[in-house]
């Protein structure tokens, strides 16, 4: 069979690193690896070209796909577009359509870049842990939201804004059966994150984890207040193993964690539906201030097509493969700036590329 990949690269630098991942993807072709991709427009360069971010058709190619490889969406010069062309709505519209609703973004420090973390080597080193993000619902989705004029309360006759928090049972429910068996397959540790001190939609994503939980009782269930996992990623980040969160907490949370990792452009994701059917991408944006530049990281993108191989697929000899060739260039090889130390080689996103199929090629 021939597994058919849809290539949606997007913005800023995210052509530069989808080449790179369908780079390592093409050079395990000769080790047996049947595997073909197609191009679709996505945000920015889509309203560009066709005048909306997120064409039918790109959303037809995903759909006749096994699985969709992405770059990032994002153009600060399309800021002041309605909410609704802006390039930002594909990601959350393609998440939608295709029901992606359980993300993945496992935070790992790889013994050769604990080097490259912000914390101490023994704060960080050996860190292995999973923050499972519900991805469409929450205040990303709910509606009503919009502008208007105050028609009461305070600042009557001002113009205000506002968007809904909003989750219903069966999001939290399948979001947290995901999370308890990720669990289940790690540490048996499970930590759910809310604001349940403070806001009603997640006390009552605590309440149905909660009773999800009774259901796992091999899971040692734990919820913390997000203001607090905030600081404790940073404090004692190894006593997590899996944390389960809502949209916009588990956003906000995998980028501080991103830097545990030493650098947002190592982190990747997968973004499941209930068939595991997935959209793999980097869990950064779009990177304006680089883009075009030979700068990015692209073992973040890498990474996250060794996930597509394992999650969607079920091939992890080859998964297991890319990230041994991530590995062995972080160790030995060159790198792009975000992670360049003092005796490395500096590198640009294609040589990043170039080293990790150099790798694979010396493994076999
Ligand atoms: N999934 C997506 O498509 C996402 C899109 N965005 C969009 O991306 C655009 C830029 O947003 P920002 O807030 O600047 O976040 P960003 O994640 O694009 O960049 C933040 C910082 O990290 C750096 N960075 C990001 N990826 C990197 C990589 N692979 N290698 C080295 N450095 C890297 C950037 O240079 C920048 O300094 C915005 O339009 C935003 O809405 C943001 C997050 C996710
Ligand atoms: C454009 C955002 C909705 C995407 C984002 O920041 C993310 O999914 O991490
Ligand atoms: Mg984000």
């Amino acid at each position: 069979m021939t597994l058919k990949i849809a290539v949606m690269p997007g913005d800023g630098i995210g052509p530069e690193i989808t080449a790179q991942a369908v780079k390592v993807l093409e050079a395990l072709k000769s080790d047996g690896l049947n595997i073909e991709f197609e191009h679709a427009l996505i945000g920015g360069v889509a309203y560009r070209e066709k005048g909306i971010p997120l064409p039918e058709e790109t959303v037809a190619l995903a759909k006749a796909s096994d699985a969709v490889l992405f770059g990032a969406v994002g153009d600060f010069s399309l800021d002041t577009l309605p909410r609704h062309l802006r390039p930002e709505q594909a990601i959350l519209g393609i998440r939608k359509a295709l029901n992606l609703f359980a993300n993945f973004r496992p935070a790992m420090v790889y013994e050769e870049l604990a080097d490259a973390s912000t914390l101490r080597p023994e704060v960080v080193a050996g860190l292995d842990i999973l923050i499972v993000r519900e991805l469409t619902g929450d205040i990303y989705f709910g509606t009503p939201r919009g502008n208007r004029i105050a028609e009461d309360g305070p600042f009557k006759g001002e113009r205000e804004a506002f968007d809904t928090m909003r989750y219903a049972e069966t999001e939290i429910r399948r979001i947290a059966h995901v999370a308890f068996q990720a669990a289940q397959k790690r540490g048996g540790k499970l930590c759910s994150v809310d604001k349940a001190n403070v806001l009603e939609t997640t006390q009552f994503w605590r309440d149905i984890v909660t009773e999800v939980g009774k259901e796992y009782t091999d899971v040692e269930l734990s919820h913390m207040y997000v203001d607090n996992c905030a600081m404790q990623l940073l404090k004692n980040p190894k006593q997590f193993d899996v944390i389960v969160t809502g949209n916009l907490f588990g956003d906000i949370l995998s980028d501080e964690a991103s830097m545990l990792t030493g650098s947002i452009g190592m982190l990747p994701s997968a973004s499941l539906n209930e068939s595991n059917f997935g959209l793999y991408e980097p869990i950064h944006g779009s990177a304006p201030d680089i883009a075009g530049k030979d700068l990015a990281n692209p073992m973040a993108t890498v990474l996250s097509a060794a996930m597509m191989l394992r999650y969607t697929f079920g091939l992890e000899d080859y998964a297991v493969r890319i990230e041994n060739a991530v590995k062995s260039v972080l160790a030995t090889g060159p790198r792009t700036g975000d992670i360049w130390r003092d005796g490395k080689v500096r590198t640009g996103t294609a040589g990043m590329g170039d080293a990790i199929v150099a790798a694979l090629a010396k493994q076999s």
